[in-house]
């Protein structure tokens, strides 16, 4: 195509919204008219489906659930007056509880205020707060946030290390719809213990965001924790932010949440227009349909300009991974639907892997974000009229230059500025792309029966570790793996059990290895006094 007729298309297809001063560009993806016409009836029934989902229909047919976070920011979308009425309410009071922490009136025992947050939670439950943390925290915020979003001893060790003076004024914020995941309760009794070694009170300063009647909640209301603030069922965890999970961390950063809100809002309603070349959302989901072929043959590269958006790539992989990777189609068909997403930051990827994106294997398409306002302030200039934003506007325009010369395809979105409004903006905008893109495949993007494999396999290997050790405890001389395995009564699992022994080993727990671990069946495994 000559520069000419690009413009034109890039004209063609240029998405505009004025009072989100928001720019979609999918001029440099591929698709032509023919492909347009034919998805129309696909998208016909992706808007009736969204139309459907936004009434209330049971729109995660698995587990019988309404899809509800459209009416978290406009709550006269609710389908009930009860449900309006439990949104308006859990609103006022997370601005409540955070205004009251912010300023004084609620404290820790013996101290003036809260200085630090720490919020312990996975996933849907982490991964919304920590991009809002980054995207639009402040310099000096009333309270500085930390996370803790994995089991990992040293990774909880890192945190309290660094909270060790302020533990007695942070408050803990536990995170989790089912109230029972591993890794968020594990978090929670780590800190709870080096709570309890300093003295200080766990509950008086801790707060829970859970389902209704969850373990959690129940733990919370009997030790009389500080709050309880709800994640409803019709609330997924990727789709959480702009719920409690995220409202209450960023009220107590002190960061907008009425303007995150707006933010969606808007876009919610510009995805709403049932007019493809109108709906952004819906342009993003054609574009991504198109490069994979409805089957996510292609990986979405994201690549934010702007150093503050850096986890937007994290958090669009759950959101699009979680919701879209899935075996079967909503009639029970093989599918193996998703796309593969991940991404880092611009210019920076330039110097690590835009390499492969430019010459290697054209596995991807690009999502570039670009933001148009530099920084407060005046800028130096570098060289003659340019300043260190123009070198980054300059990178971006090169890099989707140079990848569209070599047949990579790309979309571009633009926004004004990073703040409060436009990130709930792009929040609310790709939930929507989700949701139309499932519709367009004929998927359920709003439930995850792929996760509960791993987590029942992760207890099956728990309850063998116990199996070894309580067999070699009653052994009375060390073990070969296979005589192990079979006085655990899992003759056929030696693999699973060798690792088990390596990692007791290198803890120095219940077991030793004797021999070189390099050669499995020579060692013999003792039980440690
Ligand atoms: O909020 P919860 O119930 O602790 O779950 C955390 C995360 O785990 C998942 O359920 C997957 O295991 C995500 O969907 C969810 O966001």
């Amino acid at each position: 195509m000559d520069a000419a007729a690009l413009w034109q298309r890039y004209k063609d297809w240029l998405y505009y919204h004025e009072g989100l001063g928001f720019y979609l560009d999918v001029s440099r993806m591929g698709f032509d008219d023919a492909f347009v016409a034919d998805m129309q009836p696909r998208f016909a029934k992706a808007f009736a489906d969204m139309a459907a989902l936004e009434a209330g229909a049971i729109a995660n047919p698995d587990e019988n659930r309404m899809v509800g976070h459209y009416w978290l920011r406009d709550a006269d979308l609710a389908p009930t007056p009860e449900l309006k009425q439990d949104i308006l309410d859990t609103l006022t009071s997370i601005e409540q509880f955070a205004s009251q922490v912010r300023t004084g009136g609620i404290y820790p025992p013996g101290q003036e205020r809260f200085t630090e947050v720490l919020s312990i939670g996975i996933g849907g439950s982490a991964l919304g707060p920590q991009f809002v943390a980054q995207a639009l925290g402040p310099d000096f915020p009333p309270l500085a946030i930390h996370f803790i979003d994995n089991t990992d001893p040293e990774g909880i060790d890192r945190i309290l290390a660094r909270l060790e003076d302020k533990l007695s004024t942070t408050l803990v914020i536990v995170t989790s719809k089912s109230g029972g995941t591993a890794e968020t309760r594990n978090g929670m009794v780590e800190v709870r213990t080096r709570f309890e070694q300093r003295g200080l009170s766990f509950p008086k300063q801790a707060v829970a965001i859970t389902g209704r009647g969850s373990k959690l909640e129940n733990q919370a209301l009997s030790e009389g924790w500080l709050a309880t603030f709800p994640m409803r069922d019709w609330v997924g965890g990727r789709t959480s932010e702009l719920s409690a999970v995220g409202l209450l961390p960023a009220a107590l950063q002190n960061i907008s949440i009425r303007s995150i809100l707006g933010g969606a809002r808007e876009m919610d309603a510009a995805t709403r227009v049932p007019d493809l070349r109108r709906n952004p959302a819906a342009l993003i989901a054609l574009a991504w349909y198109y490069a994979g072929n409805g089957k996510g043959e292609k990986d979405m590269v994201v690549l934010p300009y702007k150093d503050s958006l850096l986890l937007f790539s994290r958090y669009l992989q759950q959101l699009v991974m979680e919701s879209l990777g899935k075996e079967k189609d909503l009639d029970g068909n093989l599918v193996y639907q998703g796309i593969a997403v991940y991404g880092n930051k611009g210019s920076t990827d330039q110097h690590a892997y835009v390499q492969q994106l430019r010459e290697g294997v054209a596995s991807f398409f690009v999502t570039f974000i670009e933001v148009l306002k530099d920084r407060s302030g005046d800028s130096v200039e570098m060289e003659p009229g340019a300043t260190s934003g123009d070198f980054l506007f300059g990178f971006l325009q090169g890099t989707r230059k140079a990848l569209y010369e070599n047949q990579r395809q790309s979309i571009t979105l633009t926004i004004p500025e990073v703040n409060a409004h436009t990130v709930g903006a792009m929040i609310a905008l790709y939930e929507r792309a989700v949701g139309f893109y499932a519709s367009l495949v004929n998927i359920n993007a709003y439930h995850q029966p792929g996760v509960e494999a791993g987590k029942l396999a992760a207890a099956g290997v728990l309850d063998l570790q116990q199996a070894v050790v309580n067999a070699l405890a009653q052994s009375s001389e060390p073990l070969t793996l296979r005589d192990l395995a079979a006085a655990a009564g899992a003759p056929d699992q030696v693999e699973t059990i060798y690792a088990i022994a390596r990692h007791l080993h290198a803890n120095q727990r219940s077991l030793a290895i004797q021999g070189n671990p390099g050669h499995p069946d020579a060692i013999k495994i003792a039980a440690l006094k």
